[in-house]
């Protein structure tokens, strides 16, 4: 079902975007892979199959220009985009009190504005297929806050407010569905930034710690089966979704384990 379907992922340089466009090239998708290094990008394209059909494009999500450019190579090359997955972010973590100011502006305009400006981007185009899908990673951060996160949670709370305003734009009118995925801590690169020794992920109970695989393959189900949100943190390789099953006690956990950051 996804097969020739032409699947745009932001961020899909390294980590969850990264693994993404692997799985996508495995079930014979196109994936479109956007990130602002063509370097990066390159490589992650060697390492797909060979006979992979893959297109990478560089562009920085906080530039309008750069978006809307994206966007029209990919046109120009398909005449279509089946699906969009908005998944560039990164995150900065500090006490409130510490953190600058720029620092929280920087997260809105990557985290929030960059799919605001894809989302944009893509719409007319998905109107008149007349379908699309739009994946969007959040975060659980974005739906519990936790301590040293406001930038970063009140950016992904964004991201979840936009996604869900849309979907009820367009659910009754439109056959492009609209989906958003809130994992919990993931192991790749997003930590490296402020945190380059993994003290936070290597504190985390490693059971609870999810992989880029298992992110990449619920997104994969969710343009095979669109659902509104799907909450991931997970137990190991099961992928047992806590917080669908119990929501207060994942709620507890993850509070309790977030504050010994
Ligand atoms: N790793 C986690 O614990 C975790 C948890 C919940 C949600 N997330 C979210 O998952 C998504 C992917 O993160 P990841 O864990 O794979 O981390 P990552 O750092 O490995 O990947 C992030 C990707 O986004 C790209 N990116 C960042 N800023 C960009 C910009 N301005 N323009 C274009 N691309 C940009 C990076 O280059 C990279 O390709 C992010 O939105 C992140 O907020 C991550």
């Amino acid at each position: 079902m996804l097969r020739d379907k032409v699947v745009l992922v932001t961020g899909a340089s390294s980590g969850i975007g990264a693994e993404l466009g692997r799985q996508l090239a495995d079930v014979g998708a196109i994936p479109v892979l956007v990130a602002r290094s063509e370097d990066k990008l390159e490589a992650v394209a060697k390492s797909m199959p060979s006979g992979s059909r893959v297109l990478t494009l560089t562009a920085d999500v906080a530039s309008t220009e750069e978006v809307q450019r994206a966007v029209e190579q990919t046109m120009a090359r398909f005449g279509k985009i089946d699906a969009l997955v908005n998944n560039a972010g990164f995150g900065l973590f500090q006490r409130v009190e510490e953190m600058p100011l720029a620092d929280y502006e920087r997260m809105m305009d990557v985290n929030y504005m960059g799919v605001v400006r894809f989302t944009k981007a893509v719409l007319p185009h998905m109107r008149q297929q007349g379908e699309g899908r739009i994946v969007t990673v959040a975060s659980i951060a974005g739906k519990l806050g936790t301590a040293k996160s406001a930038g970063y949670s009140a950016s992904k709370h964004a991201v979840i407010g936009f996604m869900s305003s849309l979907r009820q734009e367009l659910e009754q009118e439109t056959r492009i569905r609209v989906s958003v995925v809130n994992p919990g801590p993931v192991r790749t690169a997003f930590f490296d930034r402020t945190d380059p020794d993994n003290n936070y992920l290597n504190k985390v109970p490693s059971w609870y710690v999810l992989t880029a695989e298992q992110v990449a393959r619920s997104i994969v189900n969710l343009l095979y089966k669109p659902r509104a949100e799907v909450n991931l943190p997970a137990i190991g390789g099961l992928g047992v979704k806590l917080t669908q099953l119990f929501p207060g006690i994942s709620s507890a956990l993850v509070r309790k384990m977030t504050d010994k950051k």
